[in-house]
């Protein structure tokens, strides 16, 4: 996969002021980094997010994606420098409609991993080298990642990437999302002190 690098600019937010870099990869998808001060140096806060467009932009509150991309901007602005990496792998890689389809067997009963394998699609289709070249690209080896997904510290350290701190981002828990994060610990391995 390349990624090439086609556009950036400033991006005021009510966290701080960013800046947004647009990087397009091979299949014409458009993926972004908002970033906050010099990356290099210390290891940064860095968030790798996939892309939800209903948590994310519409307050959905079937998932945390929402609260976990605020939560990331707001630590990052805290601690005056780090990047969120947003990738547009939407439906953990099944794309919006396929999410969508999803949900609506998990309104018949289905959890969220028993869905994906009805539409015939793994429970989690995302691989990581999209990330992984995007941090080559900033020159990121060594990182305390916002994350409560083990499979994506486990990807990230056999490419190469040092993950000095694992920072976990836990919020957004609702009644509506309370079964999917139990089956987001339960069968995909994601490390949530729930109750
Ligand atoms: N297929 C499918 N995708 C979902 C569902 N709910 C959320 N997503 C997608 O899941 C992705 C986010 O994955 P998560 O498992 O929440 O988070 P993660 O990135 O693996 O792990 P964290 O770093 O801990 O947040 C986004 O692309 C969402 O669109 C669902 O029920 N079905
Ligand atoms: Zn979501």
């Amino acid at each position: 996969m390349t990624l090439q690098r086609i556009a950036e600019s400033k991006l005021p937010t009510p966290f701080a002021e960013f800046r947004i870099t647009v990087f397009q990869s091979d299949d014409g998808k458009e993926h972004v980094v908002v970033s906050l001060g010099e990356l290099a140096g210390e290891p940064p806060l860095i968030r790798i997010h996939s892309e939800c467009l209903t948590g994310d932009a519409l307050f959905s509150l079937r998932c945390d994606c929402g609260a976990q991309l605020n939560a990331a901007l707001q630590k990052i602005a805290e601690d005056g420098r780090g990047a969120v990496l947003y990738l547009r792998q939407e439906g953990r890689g099944i794309g919006l409609g396929n999410k969508i389809r999803a949900y609506a067997l998990q309104d018949k009963g289905a959890d969220t991993v028993e869905a994906n394998h009805q539409l015939g699609f793994p429970a989690d289709a995302r691989e990581y080298g999209l990330a992984i070249d995007l941090l080559k690209e900033l020159d990121l080896c060594h990182i305390r990642l916002m994350t409560n997904n083990p499979r994506k510290l486990d990807a990230l350290e056999q490419a190469g990437v040092t993950i000095v701190e694992r920072v976990p981002l836990e919020s957004g828990r609702n009644p509506h999302n309370e079964s999917y994060l139990a089956t987001k610990a339960a069968k995909l391995g994601h490390l949530l002190g729930l109750p």
